[in-house]
């Protein structure tokens, strides 16, 4: 069964979360993040970062990213608009905290790909509300391979992401769960199961305690 649709008819309200994927550049954040966005019944949104990058050939604008210059990005910055921005690949990323704050009042889950620097600030200051998936390549090769046949990024950039593969790879036990994302469809199953336990622990089960007490206020069922 779905994940969404199993927890969406539960008679528990829960608190929303926020799902968080890192890793080096090429091992497949995006792809993840994405798709899983793209299931309704999940129920996740997906955080719409501000960059300073260079809009690359595939990406929309206002879909993807937000390209905006250093000017605004500093204004977003002073007027305290992100939750959390870090300099990454020679280029400033950051998440804009409205959205986040909206869906989690509402009890909804969000999903962010962002950098290590970004998890920290963020798991910071959400605390609990926070899920944090480190995703590793197979192999250095593999990672190489990734990128330069995704041919979005000059070989200069590539050869750049893969210098800074290393320093990222080593935050990875600063992570919840860390998953090697070898096959794609058996990473989708692992992100779901993941999922599923991160939303049935007791703590965001915000009416547990009431469901539990109404339980067992009902009287023994007669035999049938
Ligand atoms: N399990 C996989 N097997 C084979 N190819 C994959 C797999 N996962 C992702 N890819 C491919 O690898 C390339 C890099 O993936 P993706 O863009 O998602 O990486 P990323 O980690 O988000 O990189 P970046 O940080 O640069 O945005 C894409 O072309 C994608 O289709
Ligand atoms: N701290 C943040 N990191 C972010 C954010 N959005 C993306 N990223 C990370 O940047 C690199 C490069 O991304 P790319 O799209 O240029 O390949 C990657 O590690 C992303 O996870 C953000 O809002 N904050």
């Amino acid at each position: 069964m779905a994940v969404g649709s199993e927890l969406s008819t539960s008679p528990v309200p829960r608190r929303g979360l926020v799902l968080i994927l890192s890793s080096p550049s090429g091992a497949g954040k995006t792809t993840l993040t994405r798709a899983l966005a793209q299931r309704p019944d999940w129920g996740l949104e997906l955080s719409v970062s501000v960059t300073t990058r260079a809009r690359r050939p595939s990406e929309i604008d206002g879909q993807h990213y937000r390209f905006i210059d250093r000017d605004a990005f500093e204004a977003l910055r002073e007027r305290d608009d992100l939750l959390e921005w870090a300099e990454v690949h020679g280029n400033y990323y950051g998440t804009p905290r409205r959205p986040v704050e909206r869906a989690l009042a509402a009890g909804r889950d969000m999903i962010f790909d962002i950098d290590y620097q970004g998890t920290r600030q963020v798991r910071g200051k959400l605390r609990d509300d926070v899920v944090t998936i480190f995703i590793l390549p197979p192999s250095m090769a593999e990672l190489r391979r990734r990128l330069e046949r995704r041919a979005e990024d000059s070989a200069e950039t590539i050869e750049r992401r893969l210098r800074n593969a290393r320093t990222e790879i080593e935050r990875w036990s600063e992570y919840n769960y860390v998953l090697v994302n070898d096959d794609l469809d058996r990473s989708f199953k692992t992100l779901e199961a993941i999922l599923t336990a991160e939303h049935l622990r007791r703590e965001r089960q915000v009416g547990l305690d009431r469901f539990v007490e109404a339980l067992l206020a009902q009287p023994d069922a007669a035999a049938g």
